[in-house]
């Protein structure tokens, strides 16, 4: 069996290069540029009030100072600024050539046409020109775009940009003892519910998705399942992957032409799990306990699409301590569901449970503790890795 590192290093292997799109701004939510968004002007394009009140010099100060005249964002004070001066401003106007400072209208006494400020303070309260981003600067970040980001494009006077397209995943689960959500379970069925949850970490980590009907456990079922999902860039899919008669993932996937890249890894949960190419698709098959999917997912689905997107595949664990002493592990790198105290060290408690049929576990879990192979016994206030939920 290989480890989880080797098996994350060949599962991001099968990603194919993004492939670029070109969509407007305002569609770009959750999606990863692959292009850079550059500035096509100066942001503030001039010197700018950032409050209400008066433009003045400070060399004028503390008055009393003619007010000659407004400036409003938008509608410029055109005119001269003769010392002894100031101009009536408010938020976002371009302030006059020639002033210094904007003063706060509050600490301002006004006496018809005249102001005298007792004492301005420090702050010149002016935005000057090119604070925020200048004209031809780029923007790349490597992370999915947030609301903010298409704020700032649109400020840079960028309709629209480069993204990678969604990769198109196809999630096909099975199994005869499986019927949807709503339907009413004929004795020793039960609910599917992996499809939905393993749908939803694809379209979280960017992904478009199609969700097949569920297969029956028949070669004919599955082979006219993977027919069905021609045309993907990942098929995805969940349970028949391990050694009983009626787990046919590995044969029908090999007689459809999948090129395996490894079967099995010394991993707990997710012992099951398969990775390979089928044509110019990659191809991921998932064990079909809840949690055992859904951490496979999380390990080796989200990073896949994350790269094929042109991003980092993410999911890096991170440090905590432990809230009390645990037994050695074995074999297999264990991802254990936990509750976490955060803090500066956060405090990681993994369940007495972990069942990875137990899909309430998981739902009461902020972390999956991560245990290396063979991690000898360890004590409370031990350092470990975790990766958050
Ligand atoms: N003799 C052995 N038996 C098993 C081994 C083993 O090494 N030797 N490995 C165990 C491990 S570990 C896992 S994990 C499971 C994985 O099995 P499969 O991937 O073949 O999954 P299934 O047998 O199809 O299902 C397992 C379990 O999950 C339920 N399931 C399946 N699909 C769904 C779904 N869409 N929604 C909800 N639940 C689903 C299914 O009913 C089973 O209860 O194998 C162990 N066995
Ligand atoms: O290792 Mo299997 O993936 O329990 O649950």
């Amino acid at each position: 069996m290989i480890s989880v590192e080797e098996a994350r290093a060949l599962v991001l292997a099968l990603a194919a290069s993004p492939v670029p799109e070109d969509i407007a701004v305002q569609d770009a939510l959750g999606r990863a540029l692959v292009a850079p968004a550059v500035a096509r002007l100066t942001q503030p394009p001039f010197d700018a009030s950032a409050m209400d009140g008066y433009a003045l010099r400070s060399a004028d100060l503390p008055g009393p100072l003619q007010v000659i005249g407004t400036a409003a964002a938008g509608v410029p004070y055109q005119g001269d600024t003769p010392a002894g001066s100031s101009v009536r401003i408010f938020t976002g106007a371009p302030v006059p050539a020639g002033y210094d400072r904007v003063v706060m209208q509050e600490i301002v006494t006004r006496d018809s046409d005249a102001i005298t400020v007792a004492d301005a303070g420090a702050n010149l309260n002016i935005r000057l020109k090119g604070n925020d981003f200048s004209e031809g600067t780029a923007f790349l970040p490597a992370r999915p775009l947030r609301a903010s980001d298409l704020g700032l494009i649109a400020a840079m006077n960028v309709p629209r940009v480069t993204v990678a397209r969604r990769p198109r995943v196809a999630v096909l689960a099975g199994g005869d003892e499986l019927v949807p959500p709503g339907d009413t379970p004929a004795p020793g069925q039960i609910i599917s519910s992996n499809d939905i949850a393993i749908a939803a970490l694809a379209r979280e980590a960017g992904a478009e998705v199609m969700v097949l009907p569920l297969a029956r456990d028949t070669e004919e079922s599955l082979r006219e399942r993977f027919l069905q999902a021609q045309g993907c860039d990942l098929i995805v899919t969940i349970g028949g992957a391990s050694v009983g008669d009626h787990d046919l993932i590995a044969k029908v996937s090999a007689d459809l032409g999948m090129e395996r890249s490894f079967y099995k890894l010394a991993m707990r949960p997710g012992k099951p799990l398969m990775a390979g190419r089928m044509g110019a698709a990659a191809m991921l098959g998932l064990p079909g306990n809840p949690v055992s999917a859904i951490v496979c997912a999380k390990l080796f689905m989200q990073p896949l699409l994350r790269v094929m997107q042109g991003l980092p595949p993410g999911s890096e664990p991170m440090h905590g301590v432990l809230a009390r002493g645990l037994p050695p592990e074995g074999d297999r790198q264990h991802y254990q569901r936990a509750r976490l105290t955060p803090g500066e060290m956060p405090v990681v408690d993994p369940f007495g449970d972990q069942d990875s049929a137990r899909l309430w576990l998981l739902a009461e879990a902020d972390a999956l503790l991560v245990r290396p192979a063979h991690d000898p016994a360890r004590a409370a206030g031990d350092p470990v890795l975790f990766l958050p939920l």
